[in-house]
C-alpha cells in the first residue's frame, strides 16, 4: 500500500540528485583543466553522498532514513548554499504532504530552489509515514482532499463555523485553498478582466497587498526564486496591478476571508513566484548571477592546484615562548625551497636577517619591500604578500590565530587554503585548532598536531606596583594602549627615577620599532626600560624580565573596552624568553585594582573560534560588479557585503577602511574598478587627514596618467615636540604608502621608488633620535583623544578596573599635579 506514497517522493529525491549531480558536473568541469588525479578526487568527494541518496531512494519506504540522511551535514555541504541561508522556513504549500504535487518542481526551471523545498517536503512526508500506517494515508489521500488545505489556509471544519456563508460559499473556498498555485495564476492571467466588487472587499484587497509587500517572510523567501529585496517592492507592485486587472470574485472573497496577515501572505506567495517568473525572466536572471557572483562557500574550491596536492599541515600548538616559531623555522631553513608568513613587516624582517646570518639565502618580501637575495630559494614575507602559485617544499604560517582578526584574517584563511607546499607549518595558539581540523576534512589535508607548554610558567607578582611607577625596575616593560599615556608613563619614569625608556607603538615604522628594541635588549646603556603598546605583543625579541600593564582597557575605535583575555596573554608572554637574560618571565599591574582581571585573563583557557575571515579576490567582486553597472564603488562593496554567502565557518572580513577609502576616491575620475579596489587596500590610517589626503592625491595623478610624485618636504631634524614627533609618523605613513602602490601598480606610474626609500630610511631614522630625547608632554592627534575622554564616562569597566577608573578621572581634575599623582 505504501507504495502510492512513493510518486510523491520519487521526483523529490530525483530532484536532490539533480542537485547533487549537477554540483558535481560544475565542480568537474571547473576542475577538468587540472586533470584526472583531481577530478577522481572531486568524484569521490560528490559520489559518496550520491550514491548513498541512491541506496536510500532504492530502499522502499526508508522515509527517515531519507529524511535524516537529508539533513545530515554530508548532504547539505553539497546543496547550493542558498539551502542553508533559506532552510528553516518550508514552503507554504508544501509544508503539508497531501498539498505537496510533483509538477511543482518543474514550475521552477531552477535547480537551486529544490534542495529548499525537498527537505521540508520529505520530513513532512516522513512524518505523516510515521504517525499513520500508510494504508491509511493512501485513503486519505484518495477520500479527504479537502480536509488538507494548504499552508495557514482553513479547513471545511473552521469554514463551518461560520454562519454567514452559504454552503456553495463554502465549498468554493475550500477548493481555492486546495487550488495549484499555477492553476490560480494561469486563470488570472487568462481573465479578460476582473469582476465587480464590493468597495469594502476592494479596500481589504489593498490592506492584504500592502501587508504583503511588507511581509519580511515573503520579501526573505522571494529571495529563494531570486527576486532581490531591492526589486521585491515593484515585483509586488506590478502583481498587485495584475491581480486587481483580473482577478475574480471567489478568489477576492477567499482573501477577503483570510484579510491582510500571514494566512493571505502565504496564500498569495506561490502566485506571485508564478507571475514573477513569468513576468520578470530578466529581472530573476540577472540576480541570480548576481548572487551567483557573490558566493563565497566552498572557499577551499577557490584553489584547485592546491587541492591537487597532497599537503601535510603540521599545527604547532602552543602558548608565547614555547619553541614553536623556532621548530617550524628549522623544517623552513631545512627545506630546498621555502616561504615564511609573518603577521607584521618587523617580524618578515627579523626573519629575513636571521637567516641570512645562519647562511640560508633569503629574500623579503612585504607590501613595501622586496629584497631579492641573490640565488636565493627562501622568503620571508607578510602574510598578504604570500604567493599562491609558487611550489614550495615548507611554508610556514605564523600567528595562525590571526585567521580569526576581524579585518586581516582573511590573509591567514587565503594562505592557509591556497599555499602550494607539500609541509605548512602553522605556529600559533589553540584557539583555531577546532576549525583547522575542520578546514583541513574540508580540504583533505593531512593534520598532524603538535602541542608545546612555555618552556618556563609565567609568574603573576601579587605585590603589582602598587600605583607607583618609582617602583619600576631594570627589564621591565610596562605595556599602555594609547600613544599618550606611553608618552605619559616615559615622562614620569625619566623624571621620577634613574632608568631610561625606550618606546615601542603601532604607528612607529618597523626599523624604528627595532631599533628601540635593540636599545633595550642592550645591555650597555642606560635604556633599560620599555613603554610599549600591545604592539610589543608580537614579533621582537626581547630581553623583558617582567611585563607591567599600565592599564588593561583599552579604545577599539569606537569607544573602551576590556583589553581581551588572549591579547593580555600575548603581551605578558613576553617575559622571560628563552635564551634572552631573564628566562624567567613575571607579569604583574601597575595598580593592584587591575590585578584581578589579569589574573582571570591568564588563567582564562582559550577561546575556541567558530568562524575565521573570508574576503573575496578582485576577480570575484569585478564579477559581482558586473551585475550592477551603475554604482559606485563603496556601494559596490555593500552590496556584495549583503548579499554574499558564506558557509558556517567563515565571517567576512570588516572593510570599514576600505569603504572609507573607496568614498574618499569616488570623485576621482578615471580610475578602473581594479585600480580602485588596488587602493583601497594601501595601508593609510583612514583617521589620519593629512595621510588621506596624500592617497587621494596620488590617485588623481594615477589617474590623469601622470607620474606620481611624492611631493612632500624632509624635515631637516629630529622633533623638538610631540606635534613634530606627530608629523613625522604621518610622513613615514605617506612614503610608506608610497611604496606599497609602487609595488601594487605598474613601476612607470610611481617612478620615485629610490627617493621614497631614501626618504623612509631617513624619517625612521629621525623618529629614532626623536625618541631618545623625548622628554615633552604628549599632545592629542586628534578628536580621537578627545572622543575617548568624554565616552569614559558611559564605558561599563570590569569591577577591577572600575576603582582605577574613578582615579583617573580625579587625576584628570588635577592636570598640574597629575604627573607627580602618578609617580609619587
Ligand atoms: N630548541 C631551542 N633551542 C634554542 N632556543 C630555542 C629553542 N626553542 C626556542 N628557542 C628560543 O626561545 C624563544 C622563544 O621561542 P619561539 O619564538 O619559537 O616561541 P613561540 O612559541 O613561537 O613564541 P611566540 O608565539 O611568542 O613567538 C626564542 O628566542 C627562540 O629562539
Amino acid at each position: 500500500m505504501a507504495v502510492e506514497v512513493q510518486p510523491m517522493v520519487v521526483p523529490v529525491v530525483d530532484m536532490a540528485m539533480l542537485v547533487v549531480g549537477m554540483d558535481l558536473l560544475l565542480d568537474l568541469a571547473e576542475v577538468a583543466v587540472v586533470g584526472l588525479e583531481m577530478a577522481d578526487w572531486y568524484l569521490n568527494m560528490a559520489r559518496g553522498p550520491l550514491r548513498h541518496l541512491l541506496n536510500l531512494y532504492s530502499t522502499k519506504n526508508n522515509f527517515s532514513r531519507v529524511t535524516n540522511f537529508l539533513h545530515s551535514n554530508r548532504f547539505l555541504h553539497h546543496l547550493h548554499p542558498f539551502e542553508s541561508r533559506f532552510y528553516p522556513s518550508p514552503h507554504p504549500q508544501i509544508t503539508n504532504p497531501m498539498k505537496f504535487k510533483p509538477s511543482y518542481f518543474t514550475q521552477f526551471s531552477d535547480f537551486y530552489i529544490f534542495p529548499y523545498f525537498n527537505v521540508h517536503t520529505i520530513c513532512a512526508l516522513s512524518d505523516n509515514v510515521k504517525k499513520e500506517p500508510a494504508s491509511n494515508l493512501t485513503e486519505k489521500v484518495e477520500s479527504e482532499p479537502k480536509l488538507e488545505c494548504g499552508g495557514d489556509g482553513f479547513t471545511e471544519s473552521e469554514l463551518g463555523n461560520e454562519d454567514t456563508w452559504s454552503e456553495h460559499e463554502r465549498l468554493n473556498f475550500v477548493q481555492i485553498a486546495n487550488r495549484d498555485p499555477v492553476e490560480i495564476y494561469k486563470d488570472i492571467r487568462d481573465a479578460v478582466k476582473s469582476e465587480k466588487q464590493s468597495r469594502a472587499d476592494w479596500d481589504t484587497l489593498t490592506e492584504i497587498f500592502r501587508s504583503f509587500s511588507k511581509s519580511g517572510w515573503a520579501s526573505s523567501q522571494a529571495l529563494a526564486v531570486y527576486i532581490g529585496a531591492s526589486f521585491f517592492p515593484t515585483a509586488v507592485h506590478e502583481f498587485r496591478k495584475f491581480f486587481f486587472k483580473k482577478c475574480k470574485t471567489d478568489l477576492i472573497k477567499y482573501l477577503v476571508l483570510l484579510g491582510p496577515g500571514d494566512g493571505a501572505d502565504k496564500f498569495l506567495f506561490p502566485v506571485f513566484v508564478e507571475f514573477c517568473i513569468e513576468e520578470f525572466p530578466d529581472e530573476i536572471k540577472r540576480f541570480r548571477k548576481m548572487v551567483d557572483s557573490a558566493d563565497l562557500t566552498k572557499p577551499h574550491t577557490w584553489f584547485p592546484f592546491a587541492r591537487a596536492m597532497k599537503r601535510k599541515i603540521i599545527y604547532h600548538c602552543g602558548p608565547t615562548n614555547s619553541g614553536k616559531t623556532y621548530n617550524a623555522l628549522q623544517r623552513f631553513m631545512e627545506a630546498k625551497k621555502g616561504v615564511y608568513c609573518s603577521p607584521l613587516r618587523l617580524l618578515a624582517m627579523e626573519v629575513f636577517d636571521k637567516v641570512n646570518t645562519l647562511g640560508v639565502y633569503c629574500s623579503l618580501l612585504t607590501g613595501q619591500e622586496k629584497k631579492d637575495f641573490p640565488f636565493s630559494n627562501h622568503v620571508a614575507c607578510t602574510v598578504e604578500m604570500v604567493s599562491t602559485d609558487e611550489l614550495y617544499d615548507v611554508a610556514v604560517i605564523d600567528e595562525i590565530q590571526m585567521m580569526a582578526d576581524s579585518s586581516r584574517g582573511y590573509a591567514w584563511t587565503r594562505a592557509l587554503l591556497g599555499l602550494k607546499a607539500d609541509e605548512i607549518h602553522l605556529c600559533g595558539d589553540p584557539s583555531v585548532l577546532n576549525i583547522v581540523r575542520k578546514i583541513c576534512s574540508d580540504t583533505g589535508d593531512e593534520l598532524v598536531e603538535q602541542h608545546y607548554e612555555r618552556f618556563k610558567p609565567l609568574v603573576i607578582e601579587a605585590k603589582t606596583l602598587l600605583g607607583d611607577l618609582k617602583n619600576v625596575r631594570s627589564g621591565d616593560c610596562v605595556v599602555a594602549f594609547s600613544r599618550r599615556e606611553i608618552f605619559e608613563v616615559k615622562l614620569a619614569i625619566e623624571k621620577y627615577t634613574n632608568h631610561r625608556c625606550c618606546v615601542i607603538y603601532g604607528a612607529l615604522p618597523p626599523e624604528t620599532r627595532r631599533q628601540q628594541a635593540t636599545l633595550f635588549n642592550d645591555q650597555d646603556n642606560e635604556f633599560d626600560v620599555l613603554v610599549a603598546s600591545d604592539a610589543v605583543g608580537m614579533g621582537l625579541n626581547l630581553n623583558i624580565r617582567r611585563v607591567v600593564f599600565y592599564n588593561l582597557s583599552k579604545y577599539n575605535g569606537d569607544k573602551m573596552v576590556p583589553v581581551p583575555a588572549s591579547q593580555v596573554k600575548q603581551i605578558a608572554g613576553r617575559a622571560g624568553r628563552r635564551g634572552s637574560l631573564y628566562p624567567d618571565g613575571l607579569t604583574t599591574t601597575l595598580h593592584h585594582d587591575d590585578l584581578e582581571y589579569l589574573i582571570e585573563c591568564l588563567k582564562k583557557p582559550f577561546d575556541d573560534v567558530k568562524k575565521v575571515g573570508l574576503f573575496p579576490f578582485f576577480e570575484q567582486v569585478e564579477l559581482f560588479g558586473a551585475q550592477l553597472p551603475n554604482i559606485t564603488f563603496s556601494q559596490l562593496l555593500m552590496e556584495f557585503g549583503e548579499n554574499c554567502r558564506l558557509d558556517g565557518s567563515y565571517f567576512l572580513c570588516q572593510h570599514q577602511h576600505v569603504k572609507k577609502i573607496a568614498n574618499m576616491l569616488e570623485k576621482v575620475q578615471g580610475l578602473s574598478l581594479e585600480d580602485r579596489f588596488n587602493f583601497c587596500f594601501a595601508p593609510c590610517n583612514i583617521r589620519d587627514p593629512k595621510a588621506m589626503y596624500h592617497l587621494l592625491r596620488f590617485a588623481s595623478s594615477y589617474a590623469q596618467k601622470l607620474p606620481v610624485n611624492i611631493a612632500m618636504g624632509m624635515p631637516k631634524c629630529s622633533a623638538r615636540s610631540d606635534s613634530e614627533l606627530l608629523d613625522l609618523e604621518t610622513r613615514h605613513q605617506v612614503v610608506s604608502m608610497y611604496l606599497w602602490l609602487s609595488n601594487h601598480f605598474e613601476e612607470e606610474s610611481f617612478p620615485y621608488i629610490k627617493k621614497a626609500e631614501t626618504m623612509a630610511t631617513d624619517i625612521a631614522h629621525l623618529l629614532g633620535e626623536s625618541l631618545l630625547k623625548a622628554s615633552w608632554k604628549p599632545e592629542s592627534r586628534n578628536a580621537r583623544n578627545t572622543k575617548l575622554q568624554q565616552e569614559e564616562d558611559v564605558y561599563q569597566r570590569p569591577r577591577s578596573l572600575v576603582k582605577l577608573q574613578e582615579k583617573k578621572r580625579h587625576e584628570k581634575s588635577l592636570p598640574k599635579q597629575r604627573l607627580e599623582k602618578v609617580a609619587a
